[in-house]
């Protein structure tokens, strides 16, 4: 009789046995999917592990099918599974979930999938048909604005007579639903009544165009070249190099010539960013030169097309080279030779939720070491204390560059102390005279301008004019974002919304006020302000469907916006060569966030989108409004000055026993029963007390200590370098295990978060 071990796709440790029946017996290997049986009526697609005649104790039951005639999973990834299992202390299920995309997991083989999108009837391809159209929707006012998004969206607004512009783009039915708020009748309306026409686009079709063409790669400057020297030199002896080179200074375009090398010797490349904004540029620039040989991973494609990804890969004609997002670490690479971890100090490559809480750094490190002689490059301009760390120990290479491309100044950055001119009741709203002089310069200069809040939605907050009431989340401990397009509260931790109340429940006045700035009252008041200017907005609530980053970024590229207002997700790696002025419109939130990275993450922040001025000719210009104005950091940013901040806030690590000098471990406690969960927590302090001693922290509320209706605490464990870090996990697993043992606790939620960001 034979047996197989299997991971089941669910939170479970370790494989499980099931006997194999005699006719699939040739067909089970390590990696291909099989389907299982489980409990009285489910099935599963599992993965095989190992096929062995050691007969279990207990009963088994038979696997009902083999799904792959071939594997789909080879030898390396199932051990970088296991180490991320075993080092970030998640179940391997958990492992398997989050790794295949979600058409390898399913019961029946997939089907390609389509999308839904809207184009103008080739009757209304002219400026009159157009204006006419636009007249007849004047008394349909919902169809008339959304009929207007879609021309603007796709360009057609641009029509000049009966020449169609340049580019259309496909707008798919989600995109504009969400860009104008309108609802699915508004659309079929429009459908019906042939304003717009519905076809549907396959998806799912892979990046399969464009040659090959390694002479349109730049020639490197003598900065940049000593750099790659450096780089391939110090391969020699380090598996890890960190590229520490400022904004501007050509990291990219050295990527792209150790690319090129790894590809001539027969390599695959892994390309990691931290956010999926940042692939849009990044696509085009590695496409004109890789064409067909690259391939694009990320979330935001389908699942079809992820599939097809996976496949190609697994092929005998690969993508030499894959762009992607941090799930892009666990697509089946059979030449892994270089990896370059583009952005590495961004916490985003950290998962938060849910399991496996992996970071795509260190297990782009890890993958790399299972192929003989692969190498990783870090870079950045902003390195994290992790890696500036193990850069100043040896144990990584680095390099560095310390002029930007061309030698063009780095920008001038001029703080602008915000509490002084409140006080002096100078400011417009959130605008300094200095940012508004400056914008007003850049676009009379016909230059662009960026501008950075860190909020998105309308008010952050609203509160009773009267009594001071804060509408709070009915599930979560926060208070509520006003966004106006949807007139509507909403939450951003469990994404439940509320309507606006007409009077406060407290003390029934009616003066109900937004407080505070989000990325759409930014943009309302720039509108206000600058009527004239072309004005777009990237922030969460823009990009929900997959071709808006690529719009809303290539219309600024281009020119055909002037104003790019926006979060985090503009601040670092894009490059507009007609950015002189960068707004920061408010940089104390990041100061003030209680968490020992604030410091870290606000200096990389505020370096980064200062980064994005001037990148060309002309020198760039910064403004940074702060009410912190005097802070060491905020000093530091504008000196430019890495070495004196790293120097200080590392000494400070020390001292205060974290990272990079100790491992950080978080126990995060969840039950809706808020008492139930603080013994809880005591108890497993306690528990986790005997074995590590005053390394123990805790147990606290959490800064948000209750999300989607459950309370929250958490217990901080501090390991110096050079635990047994086997024995320290398996002793905070016991603990757990033990802790889950009481009956009153059976139905807690206790999960560790390794390194967290
Ligand atoms: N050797 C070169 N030849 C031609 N153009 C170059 C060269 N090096 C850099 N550039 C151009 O200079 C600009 C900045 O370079 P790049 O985007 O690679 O900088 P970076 O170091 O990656 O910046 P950041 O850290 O801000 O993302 C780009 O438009 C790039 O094309
Ligand atoms: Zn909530």
């Amino acid at each position: 009789m034979h047996y197989v071990d299997v991971i089941l796709p669910l939170p479970l440790e370790g494989t499980f046995t099931y006997s194999v029946p005699e006719p699939m017996v040739a067909q089970v290997r390590m990696g291909v999917r099989v389907l299982v049986p489980l409990g009285r009526s489910k099935t599963y697609t599992a993965m095989a592990m190992r096929l062995h005649s050691e007969k279990p104790e207990f009963e088994t039951r038979p696997i009902i099918q083999v799904i792959d005639a071939e594997p789909v999973l080879i030898e390396q990834q199932l051990r970088l599974w296991q180490w991320i299992s075993t080092y970030y202390m998640s179940p391997i299920g958990d492992v398997f979930k989050a790794a295949l995309p979600a058409g390898l997991k399913a019961e029946e083989n997939y089907r390609p999938k389509t999308v839904r999108c809207v184009t103008l009837p080739a009757n209304l391809r002219s400026e009159q048909s157009l204006h006419m159209a636009l007249t007849i929707l004047k008394r349909a006012l919902k169809q008339h604005q959304t009929f207007s998004t879609y021309l603007e969206l796709s360009h057609w607004n641009e029509i000049d007579g009966e020449t169609p512009p340049a580019h259309i783009a496909e707008i798919a039915c989600d995109e504009l639903q969400n860009a104008a708020n309108a609802s699915d009748a508004v659309l079929r309306q429009l459908i019906q009544r042939n304003f717009l026409e519905l076809y549907h686009r396959e998806v799912g079709r892979l990046n399969t165009s464009g040659e090959y063409h390694p002479e349109r790669i730049q020639p490197l400057s003598a900065a940049q070249q000593a750099a790659e020297d450096s780089i391939c030199e110090q391969f020699n002896e380090k598996n890890v190099i960190l590229l520490h080179g400022v904004t501007s200074s050509g990291k990219t375009e050295i990527y792209i010539h150790l690319i090129k090398k790894a590809i001539d010797e027969g390599k695959q490349v892994l390309y990691l960013l931290p956010e999926i904004a940042l692939t849009v540029q990044m696509t085009r620039r590695l496409q004109n030169v890789f064409g067909s040989r690259l391939g694009i991973y990320h979330s935001k494609y389908s699942d079809a097309e992820r599939v097809e990804i996976w496949k190609k890969q697994l092929s005998s004609e690969p993508y030499d080279v894959i762009l992607g997002a941090r799930s892009a670490v666990f697509l089946p690479f059979t030449r892994l030779g270089l990896v370059i971890v583009d952005e590495e100090h961004e916490t985003s490559f950290k998962q938060q939720d849910p399991a496996p809480r992996y970071h795509a750094r260190s297990t782009a490190i890890m993958l790399a070491r299972m192929y003989e002689g692969a190498k990783v490059l870090l870079g950045t301009a902003t390195p994290s204390m992790e890696s500036y760390h193990n850069a100043c120990t040896g144990k990584y290479g680095y390099v560095q560059l310390t002029t930007r491309y061309k030698d063009v100044a780095m920008p001038e950055i001029r703080v602008v102390d915000t509490k002084d001119l409140y006080h002096r009741k100078m400011m417009r709203g959130a605008f300094s005279p200095d940012l508004l002089e400056a914008m007003r310069t850049a676009l009379r200069n016909k230059k662009q301008v960026l501008l950075f809040q860190n909020r998105r939605g309308f008010a952050p907050m609203v509160e009773c004019k009267v009594c001071g009431w804060v509408p709070k989340c009915k599930n979560c401990d926060v208070s509520l974002t006003y966004h106006r397009s949807m007139n509507l509260l909403t939450c951003h931790y469990c994404g439940y919304t509320y309507p606006v109340p007409k009077q406060c429940p407290n003390c029934e006045s009616t003066e109900l006020l937004g407080r505070g700035y989000g990325t759409e009252k930014i943009e309302d008041r720039v509108r206000e302000l600058f009527p004239e200017a072309r004005i777009a907005r990237m922030d969460l609530d823009t990009t929900r469907s997959a071709g808006a980053y690529g719009r809303i970024i290539d219309d600024f590229s281009c020119g055909r916006t002037d104003i790019l207002i926006g979060t985090q997700m503009i601040t670092k790696g894009l490059d507009f060569s007609g950015v002189t002025v960068v707004g920061i419109l408010n940089a104390d939130t990041m100061l003030n966030y209680p968490d020992f990275r604030a410091y870290e993450q606000a200096f990389q922040m505020l370096s980064q989108v200062s980064g994005r001025a001037g990148r060309r000719d002309e020198r760039g210009l910064v403004i940074l409004q702060t009410k912190s104005a005097d802070l060491p950091v905020i000093q530091q940013v504008v000196a430019g000055d890495f070495q004196t901040f790293a120097h200080d806030l590392l000494e400070e690590r020390s001292m205060f026993r974290y990272p990079p000098f100790y491992h950080l471990v978080y126990v995060y406690l969840r039950h809706r029963n808020e008492q139930l969960v603080d013994s809880a927590a005591i108890e497993m302090a306690s528990r986790l007390r005997q074995a590590f001693a005053d390394r123990v922290l805790g147990p606290d509320k959490p800064a948000v200590a209750r999300v989607k209706t459950e309370s929250i605490r958490k217990i901080v464990i501090k390991l110096e370098q050079g635990i047994n870090l086997p024995l320290a996990r398996q002793c905070m697993a016991e603990a757990r295990t033990q802790l889950l043992q009481d009956k009153r606790y059976a139905a807690m939620t206790v999960f560790f978060d390794v390194d967290p960001s």
